[in-house]
């Protein structure tokens, strides 16, 4: 699936960089947040379309999507809550991962149900593109698709499994990117089928 070759610079891929017991602890840290965040499902922008993908945040911000459009924003959509921290984990990946010295200001939580797919796009609602986007997945695998930073240039696959862990900086910090698919009963992680990717990025210019 993957096509042979170096990644494009500033793209860094670490199969299984959590280990299968990092993965049950940062899930059960997930499991707490979606538990005071709820699972909330965004729309696109202007059509109202809803995303296949359900989402939540932790952090002191939080990535929404509605009519209205994308944006950061310090509560939860529906409940009108801070949002919770991010987990101590994920923070350390970063201070280990990152080449930033800042630490990420939010954690997009992304499930994907069997079916699910997130179209290609940049991450580029943050004001600070020094810093990295790091995302660590778990469950089932994915098909983890991205090309450069024109729209419509060439494309590759890579097949993110659990654990896996991606980050996109320097020249790969705006490269199109997105999930064409999951392939549900790769991971025995969750209790049923789905992927979870944990996206952490600093938002504001320090
Ligand atoms: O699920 C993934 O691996 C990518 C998620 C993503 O690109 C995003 O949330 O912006
Ligand atoms: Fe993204």
């Amino acid at each position: 699936m993957t096509a042979p070759g170096a990644l494009p610079p500033g793209l860094v891929h670490l199969p299984a960089r959590l280990d299968a017991a990092a993965q049950r602890a940062l899930l059960a840290e997930v499991r707490r947040a979606a538990a005071e965040a709820p699972l909330f499902r965004p729309a696109m922008p202007g059509s109202g379309r809803p995303f296949s993908v359900r989402m939540t945040n932790c952090g002191p911000l939080g990535w929404v999507s509605d009519p209205a459009g994308y944006r950061y924003q310090p509560l939860h959509p529906e409940t009108g809550r801070p949002w919770p921290p991010i987990p101590a984990a994920l923070l350390d990946l970063w201070r280990e991962l990152a080449g930033y010295p800042h630490p990420p200001e939010a954690c997009l939580v992304n499930f994907y149900a069997p079916g699910a797919r997130l179209g290609l796009h940049q991450d580029r609602d943050e004001a600070d593109l020094a810093a990295p986007v790091l995302s660590v997945s778990l469950g089932d695998e994915a098909l983890f698709r991205f090309g450069g930073t024109a729209r419509g240039g060439p494309t590759r696959s890579l097949r993110l499994g659990s654990g896996d862990v991606v980050v996109l900086g320097g020249e790969s910090r705006l490269a199109f990117h997105g999930v064409d698919r999951i392939y549900p009963g790769t991971s025995t992680l969750l209790k049923g089928e789905g992927r979870i990717n944990l996206t952490l990025r600093r938002v504001t210019r320090p």
